[in-house]
């Protein structure tokens, strides 16, 4: 599919040509420098990649190229624990020790969300969906009343029934039963939706969907926060 016609996310200006002829003049400059756990064996060299070759008394040493400079560890090293990472050398005993080390990466692994999108039927592509928002005449099953009007959750909580599924998503009501079986995340997981305010598990699992142009179509009107 042509970028151009995915209407799934929302837009985002192309980047300007005086923007990245800087970023790329900015990387010409970046130094990468990563610090040897045996900076007793990093030799200064400061001549070509490889010149020396890895001897097998030393474990890494730092080339030049241009302005880049790195450094090239040996990791068929002896010492069971020593490694590659910039983790400290450890004393025997201690090794595993990590948590009191290191606790910012004990605690930055968070939970990734799952993502697990289902083969859509015959017929029930996004772009299906496209042409079915741009021919149906009444996909929120208006019958001829206003979707500007004011909707309480009451009233969304009442309308559970196939054909009749509402859900709140920011601020907004949406009849989702004509989505359900275009969505990609499947059936299942758009029926938690239905009754409630699903702003919290549409963030959840994909904040970046541009659901204000899927659904403008089902739009029954905004929810009435003063109740
Ligand atoms: C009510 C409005 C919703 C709309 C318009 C919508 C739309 C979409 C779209 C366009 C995708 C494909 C995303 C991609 O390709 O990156 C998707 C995927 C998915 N959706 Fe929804 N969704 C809605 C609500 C929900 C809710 C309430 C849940 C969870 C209970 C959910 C769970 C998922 C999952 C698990 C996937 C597949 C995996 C993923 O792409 O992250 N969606 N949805």
């Amino acid at each position: 599919m042509d970028i151009d016609d995915d209407f799934t996310f929302c837009q985002v200006s192309a980047p300007v040509d005086l923007e990245t002829n800087k970023l790329a003049s900015d990387v010409a400059d970046i130094s990468i420098k990563e610090e040897s756990s045996n900076a007793t064996s990093t030799i200064q060299d400061g001549g070509f990649l490889w010149k020396d070759g890895l001897s097998k008394d030393s474990n890494s040493k730092e080339a030049n190229v241009g302005s880049l400079s790195f450094t090239v560890t040996n990791t068929s090293s002896s010492q069971p624990n020593e490694s590659s990472q910039s983790t400290p050398k450890s004393a025997p005993g201690k090794a595993n020790n990590l948590s009191s080390k290191l606790p910012e990466e004990k605690n930055s692994a968070k939970k990734p969300v799952v993502r697990a999108k289902v083969p859509f039927e015959k017929g029930y592509s996004q772009m299906d969906w496209l042409k079915l928002t741009r021919t149906h005449p009444d996909l929120a099953g208006l019958k001829g009343q206003s979707n500007k009007r004011l909707i309480s959750m009451d009233e969304v909580r009442k309308h559970k029934t196939e054909g009749d599924m509402w859900t709140v998503l920011k601020g907004r009501v949406y009849n989702i039963s004509p989505y359900m079986k275009f969505h990609p995340g499947g059936v299942d997981m758009l029926m938690k939706a239905v009754g409630k305010d699903c702003t919290s598990l549409f963030n959840k699992y994909h904040a970046w969907v541009n659901a204000e142009f899927l659904l403008e179509k089902c739009v029954v009107g905004t929810l009435d926060e003063s109740q």
